[in-house]
């Protein structure tokens, strides 16, 4: 079952004047390249860069006081219909964005030609990469040839596709599971290329590391506004609760919900329980977005998590009391325990002014109450 917490308000095509929209994104675009070029650094994100004039907001760490997003901004939302898709849209639309979305049955993002004729028609201000193949650690380790190509496609897709339509600014979202298996914690954005992957999702690592690089040439090579966020454990309201294919707070919900409804006295989960996880309600990471895509012009991607973890086990008696659930928990060792820890070090988002709000136990029983009220 994939419950369906979809986002509706959205409006279809252009209903702006796209020729406007074209013109300003292109206009930031080589206003973009023009100060890089002055700053000596294409696209660096390190060097005495100097702030743009007017519109930008923090390059190089330098801050001046108007957003990189433009106010009433028309920003393409792709994967709006997924968890992370319809919060950045809610959260978009909020601020007074307008929000373009494309269901897959009338955009398949892998197709490249089709997602640039999209782009190239209604030319948004900017774009969200929020569509993406997804999974929890069995989908991932049985399946890495889909998380690797479908992946790969979209990405090439869709940020070519903006390029090429004139799209001034993009925000990419790649996924903690970039860094080594045993960086140190918590993880800052330079462990990157710094050791050996988790094996249970490497193919989808290497995918996303490869949209960082994609994202990193698209500013070094044409001073594109292209920036990358990485976001650790994420959850909340449009998750997906499909016990083979979804990651583990979702499965941990119905898994308790439903052993409380049928009055069995003990669940089985995965691998030992001793992993660490840190996880961030989809509303916070939303926000963050909001932040970045504001205030962020650096070459560097941005780690997005609240700051602290907990074992699987932890985790898994938090949802029981949150479900009700009472009975004994089993953990069935022939099922992969994953990396064993993933703290992510937030102090760069954190330095841009945004922190997380949704405490871990408030945001597990509000989405228990939107799964319920789904099903
Ligand atoms: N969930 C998490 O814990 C984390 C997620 N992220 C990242 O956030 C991003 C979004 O993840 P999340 O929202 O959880 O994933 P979901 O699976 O909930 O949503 C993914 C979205 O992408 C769309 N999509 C997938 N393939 C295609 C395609 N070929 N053409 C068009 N649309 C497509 C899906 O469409 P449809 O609805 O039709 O299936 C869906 O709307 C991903 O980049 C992911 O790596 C990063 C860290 C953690
Ligand atoms: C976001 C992130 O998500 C994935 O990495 P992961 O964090 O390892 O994934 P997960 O949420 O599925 O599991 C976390 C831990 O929980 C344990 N666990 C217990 N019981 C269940 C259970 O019932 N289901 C699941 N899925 N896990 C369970 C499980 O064994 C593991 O130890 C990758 O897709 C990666 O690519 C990625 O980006």
């Amino acid at each position: 079952m994939r419950v369906d917490g979809r986002f509706r308000a959205a409006a279809h095509g252009r209903t702006r004047a796209a020729g406007r929209g074209r013109a300003r994104t292109v206009a930031l675009d080589r206003e973009v390249r023009r100060d890089r070029g002055r700053a000596g650094g294409a696209g660096s994100g390190r060097g005495p860069l100097r702030p743009l004039r007017e519109r930008t907001g923090i390059i190089g760490g330098m801050t001046s006081s108007l957003p990189l997003l433009p106010p009433n901004a028309r920003v393409f939302v792709a994967g709006h219909r997924g968890l992370v898709g319809s919060a950045v849209a809610r959260r978009l639309t909020a601020d007074g964005h307008e929000v373009l979305t494309r269901g897959r049955a009338d955009l398949d993002l892998r197709d490249a030609a089709a997602t640039a004729a999209y782009l190239k028609d209604v030319r948004p201000d900017a774009v969200v990469l929020a569509a993406a193949k997804v999974g929890g650690i069995m989908a991932n380790s049985t399946y890495p040839v889909q998380f690797l190509e479908e992946n790969l496609q979209i990405q090439l897709s869709v940020i070519g596709g903006a390029h090429a339509a004139g799209v001034g600014r993009l925000l990419f979202l790649g996924s903690s599971c970039i860094y080594p298996k045993l960086a140190p914690q918590p993880i800052h954005e330079d462990a990157l290329l710094t050791g050996p992957l988790e094996p249970t999702n490497e193919a989808y690592a290497l995918a996303k590391i490869a949209g960082i690089v994609q994202v990193q040439s698209y500013r070094k090579q044409y001073g594109a506004s292209y920036i990358s966020a990485m976001p650790t454990n994420l959850y909340g309201p449009g998750d997906n609760f499909d016990l083979e294919t979804s990651h583990v707070l979702p499965a941990l919900v119905r898994r308790f919900h439903e052993a409380a409804a049928e009055g069995r006295d003990e669940v089985t989960l995965w691998g030992s329980g001793t992993p660490r996880r840190e996880f961030l309600h989809v509303d916070d990471l939303a926000a963050a977005c909001a932040v970045l895509l504001n205030t962020y012009d650096g070459d560097e991607p941005v780690n997005i998590g609240c700051g602290e973890d907990l074992t699987i086990r932890e985790l898994a008696e938090t949802v029981a009391e949150v479900t009700g659930f009472r009975g004994r928990l089993a953990w069935d060792t022939s099922k992969p325990d994953g990396t064993p820890r993933k703290l992510l070090d937030v102090s760069r988002l954190t330095s841009l002014g945004w922190k997380p709000g949704i405490p871990l136990r408030d945001g597990i029983a509000a989405t228990y109450e939107w799964w319920r009220e789904q099903s």
